[in-house]
């Protein structure tokens, strides 16, 4: 059904408009199958509405979109990627089970699936509390468990480790390398710099360009620093961005 070779997304000279205000200005990029890709930004740099346009929510002014050889958007590719938004999307007044019960159903997944995601997500002691009792952590991974129903090929998160304690952040980040272990591809969006060495492969974006598509080992090298804040920095200062008037998106 969806083309096992092609890349997990493939972008290309992507315009995207948000309002009035042009936000992606002639994006391309691409993410690899099986690993996990940050991607890095300062706030409003344009990591949601990128991801937006993957999964195929977003109203794009040109350009392609194509995930798993499929364009974004595709019936066929509902059931292929799963998405967390930064705000938890479940309900307050079911319990934990009856949440992702309820997801399974929507998704036609096996009902086998939410005891296996409430055990991915370490939240098997919780399943029978309301949704609208549990921590901010713990809502936020009954989300995630919610996209992990029905084994995504792709998945993609927004900020998923935001508001979370270091532990649960570590728990996180070597549950999404457990998932490309077995095959699925993860595109992760953060703002947090420090989290870039958990990723496989880094995409670093500012102004709605991506100014770096590499390892983090790479970006180290090709920078000559010695964290990811201080290569962003450095990227930074070689692309400095272009000024009003002079004809440019800004
Ligand atoms: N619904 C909207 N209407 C108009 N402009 C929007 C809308 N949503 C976002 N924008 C603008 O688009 C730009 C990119 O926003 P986006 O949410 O993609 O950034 P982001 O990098 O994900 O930020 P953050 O890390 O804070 O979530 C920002 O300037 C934002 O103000």
């Amino acid at each position: 059904m969806v083309n096992e070779s092609a890349p997990a997304v493939d972008v290309t000279d992507l315009h995207v408009q948000r309002g009035k205000h042009p936000v992606l200005h002639g994006l391309s990029v691409s993410v690899p199958r099986g690993v996990v890709v940050g991607l890095l930004g300062p706030s409003g740099c344009g990591k949601t509405t990128l991801l937006r346009t993957i999964v195929g929510v977003q109203v794009v002014q040109s350009g392609t979109v194509t995930v798993l050889g499929r364009e974004a958007g595709s019936a066929s590719l509902r059931h292929r990627v799963g998405y967390v938004t930064q705000d938890a999307s479940v309900y307050d007044d079911l319990t934990v089970r009856q949440n992702l019960q309820y997801f399974r159903a929507v998704l036609g997944a096996p009902r086998s699936d939410v005891d296996r995601v409430l055990t991915l997500t370490d939240l098997t002691s919780q399943a029978g509390q309301l949704v609208g009792s549990l921590s901010g952590g713990q809502r936020s991974r009954v989300s995630l468990a919610g996209a992990l129903l029905g084994s995504p090929d792709l998945l993609v998160l927004d900020e998923p480790t935001v508001g979370l304690d270091p532990l649960l952040r570590v728990e996180l980040w070597t549950l999404f390398h457990q998932l490309a272990a077995s095959g699925t591809s993860l595109l992760v969006s953060s703002h947090v710099m420090d989290e870039a060495s958990r990723c496989d492969r880094l995409l670093l974006m500012r102004d709605g360009e991506i100014l770096a598509d590499d390892t983090p080992a790479g970006l180290l090298a090709s920078t000559g620093t010695a964290d990811t804040e201080g290569a962003f920095l450095a990227l930074i200062a070689r692309h400095p961005l272009a000024g009003p008037g002079d004809g440019s998106h800004s």
